[in-house]
């Protein structure tokens, strides 16, 4: 089987020009099938604010009305995503800018209201993504690059989490691929002490995380990271790492780097 690297990178990369430069320089350097798939909420959240509209946030998932997803849509799917691209094509990858309705790679299905209304929010599904059809842009020598958006196939965008979407490309391609995905951020990894880089975990397990979510030492955004990541690794893709953006560069030299999960 084929190697293919999955590589998501955080809202806080996005945000820092010298770090998402030196990321992607590293990530065109990287051999082999690869995806990036990027978020931006930090981004969206100055833009909407800048026009009037105050983000909502619910256990790390953006309510996204008709005015937010407008500004999503232009956020993600435009400005970052297209800048993205043409970063890349000057590094030498040739990059194919994404959104989940684009090639109808990636469908969802609105979050029904339960207690919360999440509005044009997208959740996926076993069926949500068709890996030949990916494949054949892999094959083509083409590098997608998939914004955190998605459709349902009637005609509406969606607003879906990026961690989530590259989970579930990974899980799909791991039928074709040998899949690893890579959660790029600021910090080294998943720590003991979030402020102090020294504290890097390097494995962890379900039992473990269990526990380092009860003794709340991981918490906020990490966690539906490794929900995701877990999810990932449960269901076939060969390797997940959590590390920092800088680090990519130490999977060509094939030393480990950031947390790596076992199942
Ligand atoms: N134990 C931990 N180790 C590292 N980061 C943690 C930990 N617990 C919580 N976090 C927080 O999780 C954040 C990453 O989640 P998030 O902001 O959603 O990532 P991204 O930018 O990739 O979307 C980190 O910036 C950090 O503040
Ligand atoms: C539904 C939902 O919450 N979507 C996310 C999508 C962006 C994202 O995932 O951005 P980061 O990776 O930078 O956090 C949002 O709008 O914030």
């Amino acid at each position: 089987m084929q190697a293919l690297h999955i590589i998501k990178i955080g809202g806080n990369v996005i945000d820092n020009s010298e770090n998402l430069h030196r990321f992607l320089k590293d990530f065109t350097a990287l051999e082999g099938y690869k995806i990036l798939i990027h978020g931006g909420g930090k981004v969206a959240t100055q833009i909407g604010e800048s026009m009037g509209i105050e983000a909502q946030m619910v256990d790390g998932r953006r309510i996204t009305d008709i005015d937010t997803l407008r500004i999503v849509t232009m956020v993600y799917g435009g400005l970052i995503n297209k800048n993205i691209v043409a970063q890349l094509q000057r590094y030498g990858t040739n990059a194919i800018g994404l959104t989940g309705a684009d090639g109808d790679f990636i469908r969802a299905k609105k979050r029904p209201v339960k207690t919360i209304d999440y509005g044009f929010v997208g959740d996926l599904h076993e069926a949500s993504i068709n890996p030949g059809n990916i494949a054949k842009l892999l094959d083509s020598g083409f590098t997608p690059v998939f914004c955190a958006l998605t459709h349902d196939g009637e005609g509406q965008m969606l607003n879906t989490n990026a961690d989530t979407i590259a989970s579930a490309l990974a899980v799909a391609l791991s039928a074709l691929y040998e899949t690893t995905l890579i959660y790029s951020f600021e910090k080294k990894g998943v720590l003991m002490d979030v402020n102090d880089d020294d504290s890097l975990i390097r494995d962890i397990d379900p039992e473990r995380y269990e526990k380092l979510k009860a003794e709340k030492i991981i918490h906020s955004g990490m966690l539906p990271k490794l929900d995701n990541a877990f999810n990932a690794i449960g269901m076939g893709v060969k390797a997940v790492i959590i590390g920092h953006s800088d680090d990519l560069g130490q999977l060509k030299n094939k030393k480990g780097f950031g947390t790596r999960l076992s199942k």
